[in-house]
């Protein structure tokens, strides 16, 4: 049950949200603070640390300190699963946040809850005589530089490791629903430096021309990946073909990732009637026999996706990525019949909101900051209309970019989707640190209704055999109805309604009195008369089984005609 699994220290702060209930040695909230400079010490031996979770208590979750001691954290499990499934990760405060001085504005209180403290006043920024004022940012209200409190799924600490957010976030769920057919998105959405690549693919490096095989800095894809084919390869009995494509949405433009010899010409997102969303056109896509298949897309798309430096992140991409992971599988049904199924999974890195003013993007840089701001504009739009009740049936304005085009199924429709906000702890990111967190709430009300989606011939086919096993149900019943009513004697017993006259005796007939005579002889014509009408309702009863009977064998022997047929053209 208490599954121990290596996380890295971060001194006595917890890795996911602490309980404010139930923690018996719950360090004060002030606890935070202690850590707050404090990024992931090197040299502790990971191997003694970990976590386990309790299967009594709902999501409460334990982290093994290095004395051995157990600390009881938890994360909010209170998921209304047909929600968008929110979760926060919290970066450690960077090295040259640090340096400058800056400190964590990010609280933890508990049961899944975020806050970020009173963020009104100045940061000392870059290094330079540049004070950044922390509160820029829309500042409408007296109470705007009050502390905020959100809540959440989860909420990962900044000393959650990567395997964690793999546990934890609803990830794993998300890889078994698409085995079973449904569409599946995870993405990471954040101001720039916040995270999202590191949460998805690991820091700058780790994975390239030589990835490493193991690591614990591995992303959020790689384990999806791993997890993908240990679950695939429990299911002995069922037939997978996997298929991946990778695509970046760089300045409103669709760049296959994996065809390097288009010389990232431009791709068409065009409207499928017939799967009734948005695809891209002539997208490359590459089978995946072998996990090293996935990890090398996973590895062409890192090499020639755009990334760019700025003053706030060495390696920031300046696009949106979606990774998507094709899942067919062919499970044999009875009768010979194989059900298929195509689920996916979407890995969508977007790229980070910024602020050029603190970027100080200029030319190149600035244009695709202004894509990408804008795009994440529409993004926003889309998630405020789809979480707003009285909105959401209104219209969505998904084509009023490409980004929202290709999220539009994850987003509302039948797939079931997995938001990872990430935010820094910074002082001097609150404010944008408080947008994502808004963002992210607003998401967290979007309603999605997931559907497996099946091929229609394959669907046709389920359909028929379903159809048939229900008339075999009711051929079976008519045929006992049928054998009650015919084994029946219509006066037997209770069965009969009938009030049977009182018995007499023949020799006795002439000690009755005339009037006790007729009122015998009325009760035995009356008892006749009974009896022909419920014979003759019998009579039509059976005549009407019998014919009912004769329908249903004909109409088992089309369906069993048309299904051979079915199987034979699919076999062609
Ligand atoms: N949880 C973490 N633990 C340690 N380092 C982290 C963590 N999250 C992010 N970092 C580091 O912070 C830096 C910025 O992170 P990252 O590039 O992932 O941000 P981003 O949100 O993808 O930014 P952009 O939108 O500009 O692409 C990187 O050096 C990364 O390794």
């Amino acid at each position: 049950m208490n599954s121990k699994v290596p996380i890295s220290k971060q001194r006595s702060s917890p890795v996911l949200t602490e309980t404010a209930a139930k923690s018996p040695d719950r360090t004060s909230s002030s606890n935070w603070s202690n850590s707050s400079n404090g990024s992931p010490e090197p040299g502790i031996s990971r191997s003694k640390l970990g976590t386990r979770k309790h299967e009594s208590e709902s999501g409460s979750i334990e982290r093994l300190n290095e004395d051995n001691s157990f600390r009881k954290i938890t994360t909010n499990y209170n998921q209304n699963e047909d929600n968008i499934n929110v979760v926060v990760r919290v970066r450690p405060l960077s090295k040259k946040e640090m340096q400058r001085g800056d400190t964590q504005i990010v609280d933890f209180p508990g049961n899944g809850q975020i806050m970020v403290g009173d963020y009104w006043g100045n940061v000392h920024l870059l290094g330079s005589p540049i004070w950044f004022q922390v509160d820029h940012c829309a500042r409408t209200g007296s109470d705007s530089h009050k502390p905020k409190r959100f809540s959440y799924n989860v909420v990962f600490e900044p000393g959650a490791t990567q395997e964690d957010v793999l546990q934890f976030s609803g990830m794993k769920r998300l890889i078994s629903m698409a085995i079973e057919g449904f569409r599946c998105t995870c993405f990471c959405y954040g101001q720039t430096g916040s995270g999202k690549t590191h949460t998805l693919t690991g820091p700058p490096g780790l994975i390239g021309t030589r990835t490493v095989p193991y690591s614990e800095n591995h992303g959020l894809i790689f384990r999806s990946f791993q997890y993908l084919f240990q679950q695939i390869q429990l299911q002995s009995d069922t037939h997978f073909v996997l298929k991946a494509s990778y695509l970046e949405i760089y300045n409103e433009k669709v760049i296959d990732l994996l065809n390097s010899g288009s010389l990232r010409k431009p791709l068409a997102v065009r409207w499928s009637k017939k799967a009734c969303g948005f695809f891209v056109e002539n997208l490359f896509t590459v089978d995946c026999e072998e996990l090293d298949d996935l990890i090398a897309v996973l590895e062409e798309g890192l090499r020639n996706r755009s990334i760019g430096r700025h003053n706030m992140n060495d390696y920031s991409s300046r696009s949106h990525t979606i990774l998507t992971v094709h899942i067919s599988s062919e499970l044999p049904a009875e009768n010979g019949v194989f059900i298929s199924r195509t689920g996916k999974i979407n890995f969508v890195d977007l790229a980070g909101s910024e602020m050029t003013k603190k970027t100080q993007s200029q030319g190149k840089m600035l244009e695709e900051a202004n894509n990408i701001n804008k795009s994440l504009m529409v993004l926003g739009y889309c998630i405020a209309t789809l979480s707003d009740p009285k909105k959401r049936s209104s219209h969505i304005p998904y084509r009023d970019s490409k980004l929202t085009k290709l999220l539009a199924d994850s987003l509302a429709g039948n797939g079931a989707t997995l938001m990872i906000a990430c935010i820094s702890p910074a002082k001097s990111n609150a404010c944008e640190t408080v947008n994502t967190l808004r963002y992210a709430a607003r998401a967290k009300e979007i309603r999605t209704k997931p559907v497996v989606l099946m091929d229609p011939r394959e669907a046709l086919i389920l359909s028929l055999k379903r159809e048939i096993d229900v008339l075999q149900n009711e051929n079976k019943h008519l045929r006992s109805a049928l054998h009650i009513y015919s084994s029946s004697t219509p006066n037997s017993g209770e069965q009969s309604p009938l009030k049977t006259p009182p018995h007499v005796d023949f020799a006795d007939l002439g000690n009755l009195e005339w009037n006790e005579l007729t009122e015998l002889v009325r009760l035995y014509v009356k008892e006749n008369a009974e009896l022909r009408k419920k014979n003759n309702e019998f009579f039509t009863a059976r005549e009407q089984l019998q014919r009912d009977h004769e329908l249903v064998c004909r109409e088992n022997e089309r369906l069993s005609k048309k299904l051979e047929e079915l199987k034979e053209k699919k076999s062609d």
